[in-house]
């Protein structure tokens, strides 16, 4: 069966969201408030770096993926509706859902013209927001599920630098759906992509979500406190141990043992706020996770950890490099980088005199943070001949082994990478 799916909110998410159903031959309409990101998508470029969704852009726009700057027409002629807004967080660390509500607001007129439509939530929400926040405010509208319509959440698991692929081939989809029809519904939709399905309730979908990100910060956390312990001890080779830790057959060669190796703290859009999100949702409940707690305490302390080290080799007179300013290799996202939080704590401890290279995020850093002191290098090469020290903070693949083409220059790892 193919149906017609709106998209709301064209970030990571909802590009990625659209062109996987534009690729499995349902027709899509995308929408977002941001007109300069949709008018680069309409002509088919995408407004960050990833890999093999660019392809799938240019593949699908115009054709079965069409921007639209009218969300009511989308949703008239949709199936489904997904959300895909931004969730981030608001004052007290608790996610923000305006952006869910503004999207609702957006298209509920439509709701109320007979034909059945499911209406699922892919942003990350904490466990009882469909429940209890977002189906009361449709109820407020005059909208109740049923009849009319269904409401699910449809938790993502993809990961930036690989949200293609990630897509194309889930580990597994879950849908948080708890009528009939809802489910009947997803489970044809999604009947075309080689993936288990879980039909589990509202609550769940959602807990599930935060069950990943908040172990994969547990174990960075972990891996950072062990790193200071280390540290304080003194002589003891902490990527070597990390590394030959990673020996046990248990983990059995997993991937997820990389998360369990120190750095200079977990960063990205989604880590950080969704720890603190499930932090502030349980609190609201009235239990204070204690290692939640501890997990977002050790993260926040680590960029102050690092500069210290810088401080501790570097004077504030000299010329200091910073190697990599993406949250991760493999992505130009610059959102809660790692870089950012130490040039200000370096700044802010008299260090004047910073250039810095990253093989793709030098102009989204630049536009994000502004740092007027910031120089910006086009090479490795160049940005090793001008530092009289260097900080690498992005374990680009590029990097590996650049201290050993230097020898006489002192290099501080912040990610145990050389
Ligand atoms: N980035 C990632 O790797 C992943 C993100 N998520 C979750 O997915 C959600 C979206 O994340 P990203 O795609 O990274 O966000 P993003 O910030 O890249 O994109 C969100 C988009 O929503 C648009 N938007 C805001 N209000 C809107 C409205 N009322 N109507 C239409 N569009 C609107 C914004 O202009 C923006 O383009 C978040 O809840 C995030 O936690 C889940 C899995 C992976
Ligand atoms: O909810 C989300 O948005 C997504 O958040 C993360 O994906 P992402 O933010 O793209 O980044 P990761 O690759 O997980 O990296 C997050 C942080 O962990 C660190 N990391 C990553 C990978 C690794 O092997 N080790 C490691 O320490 C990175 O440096 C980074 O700071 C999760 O991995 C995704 O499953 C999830 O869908």
């Amino acid at each position: 069966m193919k149906y017609s799916v709106s998209v709301f909110g064209l970030g990571f998410v909802g590009i990625t969201t659209a062109l996987a159903f534009a690729e499995k031959n349902h027709t899509v309409y995308g929408f977002d408030v941001d007109t300069k990101r949709t008018s680069l998508l309409k002509a088919g470029q995408l407004p960050f770096l990833e890999q093999g969704l660019d392809q799938a852009l240019v593949r699908h726009i115009n054709n079965k993926f069409m921007i639209t700057d009218n969300a009511e027409d989308a949703v008239k002629n949709s199936d489904f509706v997904f959300l895909c807004v931004g969730t981030p967080s608001g004052e007290r660390g608790e996610a923000d859902l305006s952006y869910i509500f503004s999207a609702i607001e957006k298209f509920a007129s439509v709701l109320h013209d007979g034909k059945h439509r499911v209406i699922v939530i892919k942003s990350t929400v904490p466990p009882s927001t469909t429940s209890e926040r977002v189906i009361p405010h449709l109820k407020k509208m005059g909208l109740s599920p049923g009849d009319m319509f269904s409401v699910a959440n449809n938790p993502e698991f993809l990961r930036e630098g690989k949200c293609w692929d990630d897509a194309m081939h889930a580990d597994r989809i879950v849908c948080g759906v708890e009528d009939r029809k809802g489910e009947d519904m997803l489970r044809s939709l999604y009947s075309d992509f080689d993936a288990p399905f879980f039909n589990v309730s509202l609550n769940t979908g959602e807990y599930i979500k935060y069950l990943s990100n908040t172990l994969l910060a547990t174990m960075i956390s972990y891996s950072n406190e062990m790193s200071k312990i280390a540290d304080v001890i003194g002589d003891i080779q902490i990527k070597e141990a990390f590394e030959i830790l990673h020996m046990d057959r248990r983990w059995g060669g997993s991937n997820m043992a990389s998360y369990v190796f120190p750095g200079c703290g977990y960063g990205g859009y989604c880590l950080p706020k969704d720890t603190q999100a499930m932090y502030a949702a349980s609190v609201s409940k009235g239990y204070e996770p204690m290692i939640l707690k501890d997990v977002i305490t050790i993260n926040e302390s680590m960029p102050q950890f690092m500069a210290n080290k810088v401080m501790h080799v570097v004077n504030p007179s000299e010329t200091l490099g910073i190697l990599g300013l993406s949250f991760k290799p493999g992505s130009d996202d610059v959102r809660d980088s790692s870089s950012a939080k130490i040039i200000k704590l370096l700044l802010a401890a008299g260090y004047r005199n910073f250039i810095a290279y990253d093989p793709v995020a030098n102009e989204a850093f630049d536009g994000q943070y502004h740092f007027s002191e910031l120089e910006y290098c086009e090479s490795l090469q160049s940005i090793c001949e001008k530092s009289d020290a260097l900080v690498l903070i992005t374990a680009w693949q590029e990097f590996a082994g650049i201290d050993k083409k230097y020898p006489d220059k002192p290099f501080i790892d912040c990610r145990y990478f050389l």
